[in-house]
């Protein structure tokens, strides 16, 4: 309609013209505003503008048709209402740019909180900070957010053989930093100057990298260890045929098919922290730090949250346990060790867990997952509740005599803690005696740890309930003064009974066989 107007009108045209073109260019710009952002916070700077747009107009059009006497005398006040409208035009068309850019400032923090959900930042003596604004996902479809995750999603560098070979300088003894069931690790630096951790899957074990890898490149999050790339050989191929098409006279040569490559992770795993002995002058914080122990476990249960509710598609790690824990320059914990990891489709997903041969590591793993084979998110939260008691006690998940499994430390510690007896429990080497406010949060660990072993996955709290509560606990080490908070704070899943045998057997005394433990031995000898 403006630029009709503007057409038509006989005075004043250049001034109509100019106002024409204004009112084009936010014709043109306010689609892309729209479409940026949510509406409605796109609309509040531009409050006015319908009524500028509708001055304009009116402007134009009484510009059509006056007679001479009329321009004469109106001349001054019209000059002054085209630079009115035009002033007002002109402070809208200044807010676009702004609001494109906070339109796309919001894009980002939206990826931002797809890849690193909230509450993943604060552990340790780090500052907290605000969580990102979120927006409403009803303001996009899932599929656009999908769209702009694949976007950014992290990429995997293939490295080349002699890339792996430099690095570690051809596989040398003194670069063994561990030993998997999978292969060795061995630490290098690549060219670039970044240290690395190389894990080698020998032939046998090659088939399992590609899963472990595409589960790795879908996850980015400050507790899980961080994959940096890989390296298939020309040999896996050439191998699986000899492998399959020649007689077996001898065991296949040791030649390596399989490297990934991950961040490198200094200050080793949890387990050695828990129960090696360190000839450092220096103690291990995990050693002396009640606050650090929890600390980890409130990190290991977000990276677990991470993987049963953010992740694209839900996660199962099936091999939570210390020795996977992985500590960097920082002393932040990561989770590591998705070669055992499965994913799973919700909607898909039975009550009764996913079938699939047992894998994990003794002491850790679920009843119902261990005895029917029946893996689901609930058998992960089964291995944390271990791992809680773990670092509560610094005992081992399970506790040998000989070659043979005496007790595992679920059925060992629920007794205790149903009874009460929390100091029994506590670790009582180099850490120092728990303060009244830390004892008070151990004792909460023991019974959120308690619920996780529950016997019937049914029964055990969801991940997102135990990190709700370390959250709590959390808040309580870090508090000099009585929490108040914890006073009113529920806990909805430490009232709940549980018919687990083993919360029935006798704490400590001697070998306490179940049908877990046999199971265990079981899967051990085989
Ligand atoms: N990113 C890393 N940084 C430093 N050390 C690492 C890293 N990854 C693994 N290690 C070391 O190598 C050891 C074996 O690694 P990992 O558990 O991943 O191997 P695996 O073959 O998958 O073992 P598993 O038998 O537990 O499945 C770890 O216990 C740790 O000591």
């Amino acid at each position: 309609m403006t630029m009709q107007a503007a057409l038509t009108a006989r005075q004043n045209r250049a001034e109509c013209e100019q106002l024409a073109r204004r009112v084009l260019m936010i014709a043109q710009l306010l689609p892309h505003v729209q479409l940026a952002d949510d509406p409605e916070a796109a609309a509040w700077p531009l409050a006015g503008l319908g009524d500028a747009l509708r001055d304009a107009h009116e402007l134009l059009v009484s510009c059509q048709g006056r007679s001479a006497a009329y321009q004469f005398v109106m001349a001054g006040r019209t000059a002054d209402r085209f630079r009115e409208v035009q002033g007002r035009i002109d402070s809208y068309l200044i807010l676009f740019p702004v609001i494109s850019h906070i339109g796309i400032t919001r894009r980002l923090e939206r990826i931002y909180n797809v890849l690193v959900p909230d509450g993943d930042s604060t552990t340790g003596d780090e500052p907290s900070r605000p969580p990102p604004p979120r927006l409403s996902h009803m303001q996009e479809s899932p599929r656009e957010v999908a769209r702009e995750v694949e976007v950014v999603r992290h990429r995997n560098q293939e490295f080349t053989l002699a890339e792996i070979m430099a690095a570690t300088n051809g596989f040398a003894h003194d670069a063994v930093i561990g030993y998997g069931g999978g292969g060795r690790v061995y630490r290098g630096r690549l060219h670039d100057g970044r240290e690395v951790a190389v894990k080698r899957v020998n032939s046998l074990q090659s088939d399992n990298i590609q899963p472990e890898l595409d589960i790795l490149s879908r996850l980015r999050h400050k507790h899980i260890v961080r994959l940096l790339g890989s390296c298939v050989t020309a040999a896996t191929d050439k191998r699986k045929k000899r492998l399959l098409t020649t007689k077996r006279t001898k065991e296949p040569e040791e030649e390596p098919d399989g490297f990934i490559v991950y961040e490198y992770m200094e200050n080793g795993t949890l387990y050695d922290h828990l129960h090696r002995n360190h000839c450092s002058s220096t103690p291990s914080p995990v050693r002396v730090c009640w606050k650090m122990r929890i600390e980890v476990l409130l990190s290991v249960s977000r990276a677990i949250k991470h993987l049963h509710c953010h992740a694209e598609v839900s996660i199962i790690h099936r091999d939570i346990e210390s020795s996977n824990i992985l500590f960097d320059a920082g002393w932040v914990p990561h989770v590591s060790d998705f070669g055992s990891s499965l994913t799973w489709h919700v909607a898909s997903m039975k009550d009764s867990g996913l079938e699939c041969p047992v894998m994990g590591t003794f002491g850790y793993i679920g009843p119902e997952y261990c005895l029917r084979g029946r893996v689901k998110p609930a058998s992960d939260v089964y291995s944390l509740g271990v791992l809680m008691l773990e670092v509560l006690t610094g005992k081992r998940a399970f506790l040998q005599g000989g070659l043979k499994i005496k007790e595992d430390l679920a059925c060992f510690a629920s007794p205790i803690i149903e009874a009460g007896n929390i100091i029994e429990l506590l670790d009582k080497r180099l850490v120092p005696v728990p303060t009244p406010l830390q004892l008070q949060a151990l004792k909460r660990v023991a019974q959120i740890a308690r619920c996780c072993v529950k016997w019937v996955g049914r029964a055990r709290p969801a991940i997102s309930d135990i990190v709700a509560n370390l959250e709590m606990v959390h808040k309580l080490v870090c508090r000099d003064e009585p929490c108040l908070v914890e006073e009113s704070f529920v806990w909805p899943f430490l009232e709940e009974v549980d018919e687990a045998p083993h919360a029935k057997s006798v704490p400590s005394a001697g070998y306490q066989p179940n049908l877990v433990h046999q199971k265990q031995i079981e899967l051990c000898s085989h």
